[in-house]
């Protein structure tokens, strides 16, 4: 093993189950009462142990995994559940438990290579780990995990090429494994795989458990006979109760001793088979729930019993002294008759093996013999401090940038929209004169600056904010980093890609259309555009944090743009609005911006009137008077305008941590 864990507490591996639960029970709120998704389920599971959840659809195995990883939602959960025997503590335990969900978020535009890396980055204590040790923990995750192949090759996904889905599952593992943990959940991780594949990301699990002395627990749905001898242990689960909890390899015979012999070569059909509800007719559920639950029944007299199972007699090669006591332990415990049978557990011998706290032998035991000595002191209790504030924003920085430039058609279509804006605009407004049209020209050009710093800038900006929550959440609910320090990583990311085309293709109609060439009339130009699409870019993550799809958030964001450009100063003059409404000019980032680029421009210029033509705007002056953008100095509209892109942020940033904060049910 190539790190270590200074500062951790090392367990010995098999002293004490890593996670065990009793009398768990679940419920939740239906439509006209209440109902219970588990029923009473105890047990525990050990360092170095790959236990597989089963039983057919609905019979609570996500559920089960869910509250045993901390991450149940909603419904009221009774029971006991500790881990390295204590009760667990919510923020550490989450760092130490990597969870693999069914459906491998990760960043699309990022390479695997950079995947892992990020996650050991962010995840692995700069205290323990160097960089050039994180690198290489990354190496050998793509090692173990056969990856190395395609280490640049791009996720993919949303109709971009990546990898395969097999591989997509290995790297969703790899970004959790490079962490470290004690416990690593996977919830389906063959759902939608083809068997070769879903047997490799198995066997690459089960390798990974061994060598990290890792206690790894999944839910699966239907493996192969292959895919079930992997496993040390089964946890077998029908309508929320539990059927069997014990070593895979003395499932099926605990079933015949039942008298129920085996049907199917597979024994997780075989499993299946026995306990499915068969809906399909009033007397078939009955039969059929009665039959699963004489199934409850006789495993919970076993268990009460201490019940063990005594398959056929077998001989197993001793490797070593240690394994050769574990051998024995073993053989002691499963020695016997010819014909599987049930046992009181009271003659075992007590070296060979845990007890649970329901009296099931745990498998631990039979697995032992594969952890190393080294590994076997991996077991960590306590998790690794976090890293630095700044080193998170500046890993999070990194990615959020390459994922920006990366977005191909994102760059192109704002680099597209920002020439095509600079022609039709330019051009529309081109050398502007100093007559009336020319005021009127001038009026609508400065409105169009500051359309251009907010209708473009939002909606790209919402989306790609949008695309990324998804990911955010699950990194969230690991405890990856910091919220903060991925607030202030989004925002500077995006600052680059809005501002430089922004500004050159406003400088480019500046000149274009011959506002005004003085240098510090052209900086005030610029400086309240700079405010504006600050305040924009905060608009967009506020938008982003309030509505969770996309479908919505295209309905509501232009509906509230819209809105807000009513006050902007330009449409509506601001002191003939309604009393009622007049307030919301205050909190428009149109009206300040649009109010300080009027006076810069108009300060200081006059217009020539065409004799006979009526009313006529002869000084600048009377124009800003005209449209009351004269209320407050081009100084303070832009500091207000600041202030609320500040405000926007604060608001983005208070709403992204009440939406990303996990609200799980904890015992
Ligand atoms: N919050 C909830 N509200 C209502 N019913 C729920 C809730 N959570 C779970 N259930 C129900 O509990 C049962 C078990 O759900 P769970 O997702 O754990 O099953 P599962 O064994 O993982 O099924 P599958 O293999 O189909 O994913 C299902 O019938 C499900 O509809």
């Amino acid at each position: 093993m190539s790190h270590s864990h200074t500062g951790s507490t090392p367990v010995p591996g098999g002293a004490a189950p890593v996670l065990s639960w009793k009398n768990i029970n679940y419920d939740v709120k239906v439509k006209g009462g209440v109902r219970r998704i588990l029923h009473d389920i105890s047990g525990s599971v050990y360092a170095g142990e790959l236990v597989a959840i089963m039983g057919s659809s609905g019979a609570g195995k996500t559920t089960l995994l869910n509250i045993l990883s901390g991450r149940v939602q909603g419904g009221r959960l009774h029971g006991e559940i500790n881990f390295m025997g204590a009760k667990r503590d919510p923020h550490s335990f989450k760092r130490m438990l990597a969870y693999v969900e069914q459906d491998d978020l990760m960043y699309p535009a990022l390479t695997v290579e950079e995947t892992l890396r990020t996650s050991a980055q962010l995840r692995l204590p700069d205290s323990t780990y160097s960089l050039a040790a994180k690198d290489e923990r990354v190496e050998t995750v793509m090692r173990q995990l056969r990856l190395s192949h395609i280490k640049d090759t791009m996720i993919g996904g949303h109709g971009a090429r990546g990898v395969s889905g097999g591989e997509r599952k290995r790297v969703s593992i790899g970004a959790e494994l490079v962490t470290d943990p004690s416990i690593l959940v996977l919830d389906e991780p063959s759902s939608g795989l083809d068997s070769s594949s879903a047997e490799m990301v198995i066997s690459l699990t089960k390798e990974m458990s061994r060598e990290r002395n890792l206690c790894t627990m999944m839910t699966i749905h239907q493996p192969s006979a292959e895919m079930v001898a992997q496993f040390d242990k089964l946890i077998l689960l029908a309508q929320g109760k539990l059927v069997y909890m014990g070593p895979a390899a003395d499932a099926v015979p605990y079933f015949e001793s039942l008298g129920h012999p085996q049907t199917n070569p597979n024994p997780a059909n075989f499993f299946i088979d026995l306990m499915t509800i068969d809906f399909s007719s009033a007397d078939a559920t009955q039969r059929t729930e009665a039959h699963v639950q004489a199934l409850v029944d006789r495993y919970a007299e076993f268990r009460e019993r201490r019940g063990r199972i005594r398959p056929p007699q077998k001989e197993y090669p001793a490797s070593d002294g240690a394994m050769a006591a574990e051998d024995a332990a073993r053989d002691a415990s499963i020695n016997g008759s010819a014909s599987a049978s049930i046992v009181a557990a009271s003659d075992r011998s007590s070296k060979a093996s845990h007890v649970d706290g329901a009296g099931i032998t745990a498998v631990h035991d039979a697995v032992g013999g594969d952890i190393t000595r080294e590994a076997a002191d991996l077991v960590l209790v306590e998790p690794p401090p976090l890293n630095s504030w700044l080193q998170e924003v500046l890993v999070l920085l990194k990615r959020d940038w390459a994922m920006t430039l990366r977005n191909t058609s994102f760059v192109r279509g704002l680099l597209v929209q920002c020439l095509a804006l600079l022609i039709f605009v330019g051009f529309a407004f081109f050398q502007l004169k100093h007559d009336q049209k020319g005021v009127q020209n001038r009026i609508g050009l400065l409105y169009v600056f500051v359309l251009m710093s907010t209708f473009p800038v939002v909606f790209p900006a919402m989306t790609m904010i949008m695309a990324g929550r998804p990911v955010l959440f699950r990194e969230r609910s690991g405890g990856t980093f910091r919220m903060s320090s991925y607030f202030v990583a989004r925002s500077l990311s995006l600052i680059p890609i809005i501002y430089v085309p922004y500004i050159t293709v406003l400088t480019g109609v500046y000149f274009i259309a011959h506002l005004q060439y003085d240098a510090a009339k052209y900086f005030i130009m610029l400086a309240a555009i700079v405010v504006l699409l600050f305040a924009s870019l905060g608009f967009a993550f506020s938008m982003a944090m309030i509505v969770d799809s996309m479908e919505l958030m295209h309905i509501i964001a232009p509906v509230t743009l819209a809105t807000l450009m009513l006050f902007g100063g330009n449409l509506a003059n601001s002191e003939t609005i309604t009393p009622v409404l007049r307030w919301i000019k205050y909190v428009c980032i149109f009206y300040y911006p649009y109010a300080a680029l009027v006076q810069n421009e108009f300060d200081g210029l006059s217009f020539t009137c065409a004799p006979g033509k009526g009313f006529c705007y002869e000084a600048g002056l009377d124009v800003i008077q005209a449209y009351s953008l004269n209320e407050l100095s081009i100084a303070v509209c832009i500091v207000i305008c600041l202030s609320l892109g500040v405000a926007f942020y604060i608001s983005a940033y208070g709403l992204l941590r009440w939406a990303a904060k996990p609200r799980f049910l904890w015992i």
